[in-house]
């Protein structure tokens, strides 16, 4: 916004630019809402180099129809009538922005640089993101800096004095806040208001020096979308004017990825085309540049920034992916802990009734036998009591790494509570398993326990046994676990240290 003084002040400059009669007349045809073809045309009609410039776009490749179009009538329908009412206004404003341009101190090579870069930038962002209304775009582009001279005319060397010191387009605007209170763009949407130019158009020039996050998002209307492009255009147009052309690409880059998603690649194709498309839309508006060719070797260092931002954003993504890989580790890691008892490293109980419901289901439908094997430790109690508890917990890890080790992949090893242990040997038939558990229960007997006050001491285990297969199917897994339980209980009762298989399985032996 305009502080009030600034306003009156620029009101009562001699030179500010005025809108001139033929633009007046597109302005208020543009607000009637049943404007017809006619009225257009013969607005235009009136203005013979207008009528030459329509016709002249019109079968420019930008609206070219297969047959050449010759009045202004047909180049209005061809075109539609917004485009027209705006490229219109274009035209007509341009002289009067060239008229300022002279009088004015301020460098003309650069302003005319700017707005047509950005106005090329504007269009081309506009017909990338598939936009509509190609022609406002490119007139809020082009005009987005008229700011500039009308604070120039208005203001003379006071402005001169802020404009000197600054070294690019962001520290003009800054300095200019700074001393005044607002930028050139307010001062540029305060006369388009003052004009009666277009609310969308007025807005987006007002908005040029901020660049909005996720302008492509689905979400977003035609108007945001339009302000979006032009604070953008202005950024890809100092790629050519700002002294450093590495930083000033990058830094476009970034601010188009943010904004639309872009590539870098993207953003170096966008680049190629606007750097074209400006001895185009020079010769289009008849604005005379010293050396308007001059783009080659902005788009070669620009290639090469953008280039280096490639490989930093694949390097970026690649750190991202990884530091997802190592937190998806972390998660998969601490799962597995809740799943382990932390004394041994086996299995818990939990984890245990999880995996025996699974195996059970699985020989179920499989048709394959499970066997269940429960195993206790042989009056551990006295281990406790004689070498105290911490010698106990040694020597039922060491247990704990002979089940384990003892067994193949695919079975499971966990600990019941206490100095019980469960094994589950899926597709294992129960002579087979016999021969697995006598073998485990011959190692925990040979196994050292480590024990530094009693070296020698050795540990015997009992076990029970019993096997869902074919000839006896338990209903559940409390049924399987209790048979396996019963045989552990003859197991002890016999004398402990040894095997006993559910009696059922004997029988069908
Ligand atoms: N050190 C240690 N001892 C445990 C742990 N969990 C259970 N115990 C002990 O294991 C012993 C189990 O003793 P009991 O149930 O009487 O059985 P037992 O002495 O092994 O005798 P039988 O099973 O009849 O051969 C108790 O002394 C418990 O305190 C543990 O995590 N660490």
């Amino acid at each position: 916004m305009l502080d009030a003084r600034l306003a009156r002040r620029l009101e009562l400059a001699p030179g500010l630019p005025t809108l001139p009669a033929a633009a007046m007349r597109l302005v208020e045809l543009g607000n009637q809402p049943d404007v017809g073809t006619a009225d257009l045309a013969e607005v235009i009609g009136k203005d013979p180099a207008l009528s030459v410039r329509i016709l002249k776009v019109a079968n420019s490749p930008f609206y070219a129809r297969r047959r050449e179009v010759t009045n202004v009538r047909q180049a209005l329908v061809t075109m539609g009538m917004n485009a027209a009412v705006t490229l219109a206004l274009s035209f007509t404003l341009i002289p009067t922005l060239q008229q300022a341009s002279e009088q004015g101190g301020y460098d003309r090579q650069r302003y005319w640089r700017r707005s047509l870069l950005a106005a090329a930038a504007a269009r081309e962002i506009g017909r990338r993101q598939c936009l509509m209304r190609e022609e406002d775009l490119m007139l809020a582009g082009l005009v987005q800096d008229l700011g500039i001279l009308v604070l120039d005319v208005a203001l003379k060397d006071e402005y001169r004095q802020i404009a000197a010191a600054a070294q690019c387009h962001d520290s003009l605007a800054a300095a200019e806040r700074a001393a005044l209170g607002c930028d050139h763009a307010d001062v540029a949407a305060w006369l388009m208001g003052r004009w009666g130019l277009p609310g969308h158009l007025v807005e987006a020039v007002a908005g040029s020096h901020q660049v909005a996050l996720d302008v492509a998002s689905p979400t977003t209307d035609g108007p945001t979308l339009l302000r979006g492009a032009v604070a953008l255009s202005g950024a890809i147009a100092d790629v050519w004017l700002a002294d450093d052309t590495r930083r000033a690409a990058d830094r476009a880059a970034q601010q188009v990825a943010r904004a639309l998603g872009w590539s870098a690649e993207e953003v170096q194709a966008l680049l190629e085309a606007v750097g074209a498309a400006e001895p185009e839309l020079a010769r289009l508006f008849e604005i005379r540049l010293d050396d308007p060719e001059s783009t080659a070797g902005v788009l070669e260092q620009a290639r090469e920034a953008l280039i280096l931002q490639n490989l930093r954003m694949v390097h970026e993504v690649v750190e991202v992916r990884e530091q997802a890989q190592a937190y998806e580790q972390q998660v998969r890691e601490l799962e597995e802990r809740t799943r382990r008892d932390p004394l041994t490293g086996l299995y818990n109980r939990d984890q245990l009734f999880r995996r025996l419901q699974d195996e059970f289901t699985g020989a179920a439908m499989g048709g394959w036998p499970l066997t269940l094997v429960v195993l206790d430790l042989d009056h551990f109690k006295q281990v406790n009591d004689e070498y105290g508890h911490l010698a106990g917990d040694q020597v039922l890890r060491r247990v704990s790494a002979v089940l384990h080790d003892a067994v193949r992949g695919e079975d499971v090893v966990a600990r019941y509570g206490g100095e019980e242990f469960v094994l589950l040997l899926p597709g294992v038939h129960w002579q087979d398993a016999q021969r697995v558990v006598r073998r485990v229960l011959e190692r925990v007997r040979g196994t050292d326990l480590g024990l530094k006050e009693a070296p020698q001491l050795r540990v015997t285990a009992s076990a029970g046994l019993a096997v869902q297969e074919g000839g006896r199917p338990f209903v559940d897994t409390d049924s399987l676990v209790a048979a396996a339980d019963q045989a552990l209980y003859t197991a002890k009762n016999q004398g402990r240290n040894r095997l006993v298989v559910d009696p059922v399985l004997r029988e069908h032996a």
